[in-house]
């Protein structure tokens, strides 16, 4: 589970303060996988970012009492300087999991070939998004938080492994995604919210959301 408690966020761009969130109060339980509707801008990252840790509320608590993802996509933990093999291995031991394993999943997972073997700093933006990507699957997590605004592939070949791995995940894990359209919610999420002024607005359905959502765009 997250819950947000009274959470308030908010930048000073020089001129204006941008508030993300408005002491905003929700909770996202096990077994609910939630799509957060937002427009770009409005702070679909920075939420994200929130419930993985790596971004500080200005006020509020946010509680976690699962294993929560980084955002897919998100390289920290990682060392340039290592092959994937070598970093698979050791973040496996971190976890408490088989490096074998790991290692094992990630090299299918990839497609990087020799790469593999490879410091990451030799790798494209592409690649090191697909083991990043492969590691955070391979730890099987209780929450994903998933950012489409996040480095994508354009391998198909992994696109299909790894598209068909979290519908299938879908049972027993948690996805939390964030999108500007609802049509990329539709395959993995139930419940969906819609971010505005500050606020999440949950609702049972995801088409419940989008009515709130396109109403707000053409208004
Ligand atoms: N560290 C920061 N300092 C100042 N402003 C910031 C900072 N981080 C984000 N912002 C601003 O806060 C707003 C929300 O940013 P965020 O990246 O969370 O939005 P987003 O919805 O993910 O955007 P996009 O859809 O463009 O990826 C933006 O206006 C951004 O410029």
């Amino acid at each position: 589970m997250i819950e947000f408690e009274n959470v308030s966020k908010s930048f000073w761009t020089g001129t204006q303060r941008k508030v993300i969130l408005d002491r905003a109060s929700f909770k996202v339980e096990l077994g609910n996988s939630l799509g957060i509707l937002a427009r770009n801008g409005t702070g679909k990252t920075t939420i994200i970012n929130m419930m993985a840790g790596l971004e500080k509320p200005d006020e509020g608590r946010i509680i976690r009492t699962s294993r929560v993802s980084f955002p897919l996509g998100f390289m920290g933990g990682v060392v340039s300087k290592l092959s994937a093999t070598e970093n698979a291995r050791y973040i496996a031991r971190i976890y408490d999991l088989d490096p074998d394993y790991v290692e094992a999943f990630c090299r299918w997972l990839c497609g990087l070939g020799e790469y593999f073997d490879m410091p990451l700093g030799t790798y494209s933006a592409g690649m090191r998004s697909r083991f990043s990507f492969a590691l955070m699957l391979a730890l099987d997590l209780d929450i994903y938080l998933i950012d489409e605004g996040m480095p994508s592939t354009t391998d198909v070949e992994f696109n299909r492994k790894a598209g068909a791995l979290l519908k299938e995940r879908l049972d027993r894990t948690t996805m939390i995604i964030v999108s500007h359209q609802a049509s990329t919610l539709e395959k993995f999420c139930r419940s969906a919210a819609v971010l505005r002024n500050g606020q999440l607005y949950m609702f049972e359905t995801l088409e419940e959301a989008k009515r709130l959502y396109d109403y707000e765009a053409h208004r």
